[in-house]
């Protein structure tokens, strides 16, 4: 059972002190480390209520999934079967003047692949509630004398009204029936592309459905024996498990037959190679989720002008894209992205595919914004990073991210984006990860350059694809067939080229004239 974290609003600060382990008490043994089958605890009035929202949470998930955990609560209290799908059964509990008792979460039927680890997690999660819930309660009782500080009443009524009718808005949506839902029909969804982030959406989609079957096309005959084998992408993604409904081939044809959707995620300049190779397999009506971000060299073209061009026919695509490092997506931790796509009808199918209580999916019609943020954002990272390898300081990197933000902007603007766009996921969304975050690889060449490594050096030393360094010359071409300045993309471009140092680069753009904000 997953239950989605806590609001940050009812979120404490700073964190309450941990409890030990087992502070749940009355747990069932687990049968076995794959986990299928029984949980217990004790429940008291209020942890029906937290039981109550977890069961919601699990109420997004697939149908086999909400109707094999069977409830029950102990005799002593209220002899009944609950039916967890909709959590009615122990709303009425948490209601009783006798609420409580024992809890039973089972999966007697074994339908659900490690419902052991999913029973356990929903533990975990009722311990974290019943902790904080605790925590708030000190929190609350003592405001007004350890800080001095305190909303009025009146504040506090307003805040808990509007949360509520966010709560009920949301209730409606999460019951909404799953029968005939995209996920509830789909059977096979094809992935092409075994690196990184094509393992990491694939995972995603097989965790929403066990008996969906996910086939990822992969190249090396080594690595599709790795993950057929030992559930393991030994060579992206290392260390992580595979849900066992996914599998790879070598094999377009049979990767592809029956397939009801092709997830796209090989790197933008072999993407046409790519599809011209697979084309005669793929039925002109199978949509492609592409998630590939970038422009392809030569052409100037976006995916969404890649993909027909290189099928030479019309094809249904969807752009997901947004804040999403793959190795996060692995983990399973939550993530926002954005559905781009002309035709609303699919994007809200695509919404149907992906969204869980992990995965938060937007739609949009506008295919070029989301396209162009995706694109020009990895060649921003490049701009962060250097700043960054440089050790040019904190208002350094601030001011570059926002002037590369005016920049994608002007660009996409006349390009005939939607300004809302570019505050969305997959404009400030994906700039803030790429700029700022660790794991990625666009930023990471930028840190090596400004620390002064080659860009050879670079590219041989990394194994996997950083669309930035193409699409960074791509964008200047655009820029002047759009008769926009970008200052500060074209001097990744410049750096990239090695005409320009990374220190000539920064003292040339601060030197610019002094101009009004656009
Ligand atoms: N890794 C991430 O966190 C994210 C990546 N993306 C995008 O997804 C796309 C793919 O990125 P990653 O999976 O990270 O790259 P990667 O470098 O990890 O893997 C690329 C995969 O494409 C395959 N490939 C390369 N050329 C091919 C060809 N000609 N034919 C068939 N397969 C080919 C490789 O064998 C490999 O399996 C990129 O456009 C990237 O910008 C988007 C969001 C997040
Ligand atoms: O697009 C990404 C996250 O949304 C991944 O960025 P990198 O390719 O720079 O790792």
């Amino acid at each position: 059972m997953l239950i989605r974290p806590l609001p940050s609003a009812v979120q404490p600060n700073p964190s309450p002190p941990s409890q030990p382990q087992g502070a749940l008490g009355n747990r069932g043994a687990w049968p076995s480390p794959s986990g299928r089958g029984q949980c217990k605890c004790r429940l008291n009035r209020s942890d029906c209520k937290y039981a109550l929202q977890a069961s919601r949470a699990l109420a997004v998930r697939t149908e086999p999934a909400v109707q094999a955990f069977k409830p029950t609560l102990g005799a002593d209290v209220v002899p009944t079967s609950l039916a967890l799908s909709n959590g009615v059964g122990l709303e009425a509990v948490a209601q009783s003047p006798v609420a409580g008792g024992e809890l039973v979460l089972s999966d007697t039927d074994d339908v659900v692949p490690e419902s052991g680890v999913l029973c356990d997690e929903a533990l975990r999660n009722l311990d974290e509630y019943r902790r904080v819930e605790a925590y708030s309660a000190t929190v609350s009782s003592s405001a007004h004398i350890s800080s001095g500080f305190a909303y009025s009443t009146a504040q506090r009524n307003q805040i808990r009204e509007s949360w509520d009718a966010l709560m009920r808005w949301s209730k409606v949506f999460r019951t909404r029936k799953l029968a005939g839902s995209p996920l509830e029909v789909a059977k096979k969804i094809v992935v092409f592309g075994g690196g990184s982030f094509g393992t990491a959406m694939g995972c995603a989609l097989a965790r929403q459905k066990s008996d969906l079957e996910v086939v990822l096309l992969v190249r090396d005959p080594y690595l599709c024996k790795d993950i057929n084998t030992l559930h393991e992408n030994t060579r992206y993604l290392k260390g992580f498990q595979m849900p066992p409904n996914v599998r790879a081939t070598t094999l377009a044809a049979e990767a592809i037959a029956g397939a009801q959707y092709a997830v796209h995620a090989v790197p933008v300049q072999s993407s046409r190679a790519f599809l011209q190779g697979i084309k005669e397999y793929l039925s002109p009506s199978v949509p492609i989720i592409c998630v590939s971000k970038g422009l392809e060299v030569g052409s100037g073209q976006m995916m969404s002008e890649l993909i027909p061009s290189a099928l030479e026919r019309k094809q249904p695509a969807v752009f997901l894209s947004g804040p999403s490092f793959a190795r996060e997506v692995m983990q399973n931790r939550p993530t926002g992205v954005v559905a781009a796509c002309k035709d609303g009808k699919l994007a809200k199918t695509v919404q149907g595919l992906f969204a869980s209580p992990t995965m938060r999916v937007n739609m949009t019609t506008d295919v070029v914004g989301v396209e162009i943020c995706g694109a020009l954002k990895n060649v921003l990272a490049i701009a962060a990073g250097i700043v960054q390898g440089m050790d040019l300081g904190n208002n350094a990197l601030a001011a570059l991210v926002a002037q590369g933000c005016s920049e994608i902007r002007w660009l996409s603007e006349k390009m005939g984006a939607k300004p809302t766009t570019m505050s969305g996921l997959s404009g400030l969304g994906d700039i803030m990860l790429t700029c700022y975050g660790d794991l990625s690889r666009n930023r990471s060449v930028g840190i090596r350059l400004g620390r002064g490594e080659k860009l050879e050096d670079i590219i041989a030393s990394s194994s996997q694809v950083a669309e930035g360094v193409a699409t960074a010359a791509v964008v200047v071409g655009l820029a002047r067939k759009y008769r926009v300045s970008l200052p500060v993309l074209t001097a990744v471009a410049q750096v990239l080229d090695n005409n320009l140092t990374a220190h000539e680069a920064v003292f040339h753009i601060m030197n610019l004239p002094q101009i009004e904000e656009a």
